[in-house]
C-alpha cells in the first residue's frame, strides 16, 4: 500500500494527469491533500505545496469537479487528507456525502481527536467513507489500542514524533510500536513520515508493516521537476522502486 499526498503541489490539470498515472504505476491508495493554510503537522514540503497551490487558486469546489472526471479512471482508492476545519465549515453530513458521491473512499483528518471522532465516524459509516485514525510513537498504549478499535481501513502509525518530511533513516521505534499495534488489531498498518527510498518501505515491511504512506519525498520530487511532465515521469519510477521494496 503506498500513498501519496502529491497533488498538492500541481495545478488541477497536473493533478488529473498524476492520479491517472498513480492509480497505473504501482500505487495501492492515492491520498489527496487538500490545501489547509493553517495545517497542524505538515513540514516544510507539504507546507510549501500547500501554499504555492492555494496561491493558484485551489480550492474544495475545484478538487470536487477534478475528482468528478478523474475518479471514474482511477484504478485505485482515493482518500482525502483534510484538516478538520474545511470539514465543519460545510457541514459534517454535507461534506462527508459530498465526498461519497464523486467516489472518495476514505478520510485521513489528523487534527481530530479519538474522543471528537464519534460525529465524524457516524457521518463516514453512514456514507460509506472509511476513517483512518492516527497513532503516534507518544500515544500511550491504552489510547493506541483504542484508536486501532476505531480506525478503519487501516490504522496510520506516525513513524516519528514532529512533522512530515523525507528523514535518512527509519527510527527502530517503530518496530516495537508495529509489535504492539498487531497485537491489538488485524487491521492492516501503514506508516508514515519519513519514508522516503526503497531501503525503509524494506525495513518498514520486515518489522511488520503492511504498506508505507509517501508524502514529502514525491512532493518534492515534483515541485523541483524541470516541468510537470518530466515530474510525473520521475514520480512513475519512483512510485515503482518503492513498490519493488515491498516482499
Ligand atoms: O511527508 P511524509 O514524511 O512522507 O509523510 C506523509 C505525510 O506527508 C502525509 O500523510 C501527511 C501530510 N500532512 C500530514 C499531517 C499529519 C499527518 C500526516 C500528514
Amino acid at each position: 500500500m503506498t500513498s501519496l499526498t502529491a497533488t498538492r503541489s500541481l495545478g488541477i490539470g497536473e493533478t488529473f494527469s498524476n492520479l491517472k498515472k498513480q492509480g497505473k504505476v504501482g500505487c495501492d491508495i492515492i491520498e489527496l491533500g487538500i490545501p489547509y493554510s493553517d495545517p497542524l503537522a505538515d513540514g516544510p514540503v507539504i507546507q510549501a505545496a500547500a501554499t504555492r497551490s492555494l496561491a493558484r487558486g485551489t480550492n474544495f469546489e475545484a478538487i470536487t469537479s477534478m475528482l468528478k472526471e478523474v475518479v471514474p479512471l482511477v484504478s485505485c482508492p482515493i482518500a482525502l487528507f483534510t484538516y478538520y476545519n474545511p470539514i465543519l465549515k460545510r457541514g459534517i453530513g454535507k461534506f462527508m456525502s459530498t465526498v461519497k458521491d464523486i467516489g472518495v473512499h476514505g478520510l485521513v483528518v489528523p487534527d481530530v481527536p479519538l474522543e471528537e471522532t464519534g460525529v465524524l465516524r457516524k457521518e463516514a459509516v453512514k456514507n460509506k467513507l472509511e476513517l483512518v485514525l492516527l497513532t503516534t510513537p507518544t500515544t500511550p498504549t491504552e489510547r493506541m489500542k483504542a484508536i486501532v478499535e476505531a480506525a478503519d481501513g487501516f490504522v496510520y502509525l506516525v513513524s516519528s514524533v514532529g512533522v512530515t518530511g523525507a528523514r535518512a533513516s527509519i527510527s527502530d521505534r517503530v518496530q516495537t510500536l508495529l509489535r504492539d499495534i498487531k497485537e491489538s488489531t488485524t487491521k492492516p498498518v501503514a506508516v508514515g513520515f519519513g519514508i522516503s527510498k526503497p531501503e525503509h518501505v524494506k525495513q518498514v515491511a520486515a518489522w511488520g508493516a503492511d504498506g508505507v504512506i509517501v508524502g514529502s519525498a514525491m512532493v518534492k520530487l515534483l515541485g523541483e521537476a524541470k516541468s510537470p511532465e518530466e515530474g510525473l515521469k520521475e514520480l512513475e519510477s519512483f512510485t515503482k522502486s518503492l513498490k519493488a521494496a515491498l516482499p
